[in-house]
């Protein structure tokens, strides 16, 4: 489990995230969700340890995370990272030679899932082509956790739906995935857990099939009703 707990950050004189607390359990998917803005990817960036915080703190599986701790996790940020003149082949090998948790085998299943040739480069894929690889190079690896930053944001709904279904996959099976989103039409029937953020803080963390089968209400039912209240 990721447990967060009061994290706070301010830049400057803004106070940015105000003790935001959830946790994020293995074998779900956990959904940050709120506007432009509110901190999701510096939540994200937190527990990565991207960037420092002026309190709180983060465990993974009960431990306070440490440097070790990222061998558990993947960090998949909203844009590539890799070179646009990279071929898929070539940011596959970099990831491989990098990260021992690289798993070939799981990366060659992703490709045929999406449909990608190695040969490829990433400078002339299409926007939803370049997210799934960049999905794809955050997937292949063999870790418990999964950080992804907006994923579905600026791309296709074709490629969004083809994304949406990795996460019914076996591909993410057993693994805690946590996604940030402003939207979420594409993954909403996929989320276990919301957290509803707002303005630095958590307005709402609830499990998302309990809320469907005890009161009959979808993600969006109960974000209208929190964030209209
Ligand atoms: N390095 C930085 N220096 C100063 N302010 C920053 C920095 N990074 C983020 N911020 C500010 O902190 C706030 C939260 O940013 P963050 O990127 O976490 O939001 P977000 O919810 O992920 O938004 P988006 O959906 O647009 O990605 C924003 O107001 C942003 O301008």
């Amino acid at each position: 489990m990721i447990e967060v707990k009061e994290l706070s950050k301010k830049f400057g004189r803004r106070n940015v995230l105000k003790g935001v607390s959830f946790t994020a359990n293995k074998g779900e998917i956990t959904c940050l969700i709120g506007i432009n803005g509110v901190g999701k990817t510096t939540i994200l960036n937190a527990i990565m340890a991207l960037t420092p915080v002026n309190g709180g703190e983060i465990l993974i599986d009960g431990e306070r995370i440490h440097k070790g701790s990222y061998e558990k996790i993947a960090f998949i940020p909203d844009a590539i990272t890799m070179l646009p003149q990279m071929r898929i082949k070539d940011a596959m090998q970099f990831m491989a030679d990098f990260y021992q948790s690289w798993n070939q085998k799981r990366a060659n299943d992703m490709l045929k899932f999406f449909k990608l040739d190695l040969n490829d480069k990433i400078s002339t894929l299409s926007k939803g082509n370049t997210a799934k690889v960049n999905m794809l190079l955050g997937l292949a690896m063999d870790v418990d956790y999964i950080l992804m930053d907006e994923p579905f944001s600026g791309i296709d709904i074709f490629s969004r739906e083809q994304i949406a279904e990795v996460f019914t996959s076996h591909l993410v099976e057993d693994r805690g995935v946590i996604i940030t989103t402003h939207e979420i039409n594409d993954i909403e029937h996929l989320i276990d857990k919301a957290v509803l953020l707002d303005e630095g803080v958590v307005l709402k963390e609830f499990n998302a099939e309990e809320v469907r089968e005890t009161e009959g209400k979808s993600v969006i039912d109960v974000m209208r009703e929190v964030y209209q209240a």
